[in-house]
């Protein structure tokens, strides 16, 4: 059942973890002489068996050895960043429906023992580009997204980084250095957050905090850091289709946690202050997990004993993406530190996810705009009402314009003009009547317009009867074109051929 060198055979367990919104992961790091007897890894990549400690101190070498078992989403041991980042991160921006593109907060959080991997896995930006970790990667997919999503989405983000020291808050986007709190009601109020266009500058921004982060050289490797960092991802999703006039709305949160460990081991260089307070740092995690699983009133003052919590605040439920990365060195002498760091582990993957909340809200721009609209084709149609319907019950056109009419129906049978322009229905009334009474006095018409009497007897008549049928059809047509501009506006002068 177990295989040794905690070695990972299947890979395909990695695709799994998109199932749930809450996954918890371990990453061991890896090391020349890792104690074997103390951690076995089950064939599925799932299960990590920690030795028991007290087993442990009473025979080591002991043939029934004693195990804690912790059960987890993924085991990543000897596994490239890229895979690392594919299983816990990818899906953060990139899944449809519930992740932070569509207004689902996600919290990404790696902690551990000092010296395990945590920098590593979640920036690695002393690391060469190939080993770059969880940040740059999802800086890059997130920028990709916004490219791809940019003609039917208006995508914006903005960026935030600070360290949490004790009791300290260093917002790490500024070369001054600015301690302050974090305000309970106003989280961001002290934190500044600046726009971010691309993935360079975004990164420039991260490059430049990793570098004001509180730090120790004394180690065997480059830096340790004595703080934990939050970078935070504000991100606006406007949707660009109208009929969806929605804004998403979500943070992303990436926390890597201040190392902790046991003040005197030969592994640990931080100061007791230093160790202390990222000892703290963690148990009051393990509190607010431990009421989270069951909320309480207790869960208030949980959160305001801590910045880090304060912060997480609104996005640390059950309802958001919460990825857990714990790291781990498989040593004898940190076996201790590993049990400790594995039971906070135990504790969040025993929590019950339920259904992601999406933080969307109606785009108040894009509304304004379409009822704007709305209002200008209102407007339109009223005017065309007010043309058509209103002036019928004012039927009283003065002599001058009925004149001008007939003359205009004279000129039009007898081809001296090609069309007859009407602007409302009484208009059209009087030229019906016009034509009726030409048609009534037909003799007196050709005489008094000296028409030819042979030609008039052959085609004036026709051309009355024509033009006749031609008004009848222009009055059926205004009536459709009345009824039809309640559903269509249409320009307020209508010509109708005759
Ligand atoms: N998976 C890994 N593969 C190869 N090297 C690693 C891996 N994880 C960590 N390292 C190396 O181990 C050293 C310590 O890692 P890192 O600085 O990330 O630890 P840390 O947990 O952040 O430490 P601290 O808490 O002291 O800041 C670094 O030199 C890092 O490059």
């Amino acid at each position: 059942m177990h295989q040794t060198n905690f070695s990972m055979s299947i890979d395909e367990s990695i695709d799994e973890v998109y199932n749930s919104n809450v996954k918890v992961f371990v990453r061991i790091l890896p090391l020349e002489k890792p104690c074997d007897s103390c951690a076995k890894i089950s064939t599925d990549g799932k299960t990590i068996y920690l030795r028991c400690l007290q087993d442990m101190q009473r025979d080591e070498q002991s043939k029934h050895p004693i195990y804690w078992t912790f059960h987890i989403d993924g085991i990543f041991h000897e596994m490239s960043q890229d895979k690392v980042y594919c299983a816990t991160a990818k899906d953060l921006v990139e899944k449809n429906n519930l992740r932070a593109l569509n207004g689902v907060n996600c919290v990404l959080i790696g902690y551990g023992q000092t010296g395990s991997g945590k920098s590593f896995t979640i920036g690695g930006l002393r690391n060469n580009w190939e080993h770059r970790g969880i940040v740059p990667r999802l800086l890059s997919d997130m920028f990709v997204e916004k490219a791809n999503r940019r003609k039917i989405s208006d995508i914006r983000y903005c960026l935030s980084f600070i360290e949490l020291r004790g009791k300290n808050v260093v917002d790490l986007l500024t070369q001054k250095r600015r301690i302050f709190n974090i305000n309970e009601r106003s989280i961001f109020k002290n934190v500044i957050i600046i726009d971010v266009e691309n993935e360079e500058e975004t990164l420039k921004h991260v490059r430049e905090g990793e570098g004001r982060r509180s730090i120790v050289r004394s180690t065997t490797y480059p830096v340790s850091h004595l703080g934990a960092t939050v970078i935070t991802i504000h991100v606006s999703n406007a949707s660009l289709i109208k009929s969806q006039a929605i804004v998403a709305t979500a943070k992303i949160h990436i926390v890597e946690m201040a190392g902790t460990g046991t003040v005197g081991k030969s592994s640990c260089w931080k100061t007791a202050v230093d160790l202390g307070m990222a000892n703290l740092m963690k148990i009051q995690l393990e509190q607010y997990f431990l009421y989270l699983r069951k909320p309480s009133v207790c869960t208030y003052s949980v959160i305001r004993s801590s910045n880090l919590l304060k912060l997480l605040r609104d996005a640390f439920t059950v309802t958001s993406i919460i990825r857990f990365i714990s790291h781990v060195r498989i040593t004898r002498e940190d076996l201790e530190v590993t049990l400790s760091t594995m039971r906070l582990t135990a504790k969040i993957a025993k929590l019950k996810p339920i259904k992601t909340i999406r933080h969307i809200q109606p785009q108040t721009e894009l509304i304004v705009q379409q009822l704007q609209e709305q209002v200008n084709t209102l407007k339109k149609e009223l005017e065309l009402n007010d043309m058509f319907l209103h002036q019928e019950a004012l039927p009283n056109i003065s002599k001058a314009r009925f004149e001008q009419i007939s003359q205009d129906v004279i000129n039009f049978l007898q081809g001296f003009i090609s069309e007859l322009t009407l602007f409302n229905v009484t208009q059209a009334r009087i030229l019906v009547n016009v034509v009726k009474q030409l048609y009534d006095n037909l003799p007196q018409f050709a005489d008094s317009h000296k028409v030819d009497a042979k030609s008039s007897a052959m085609t004036l008549p026709w051309q009355c009867r024509c033009a006749w049928l031609s008004i009848k059809t222009l009055s059926v047509s205004i009536c459709f074109q009345m009824a039809t501009s309640l559903q269509r506006p249409s320009d307020r002068q209508i010509n109708y051929s005759t």
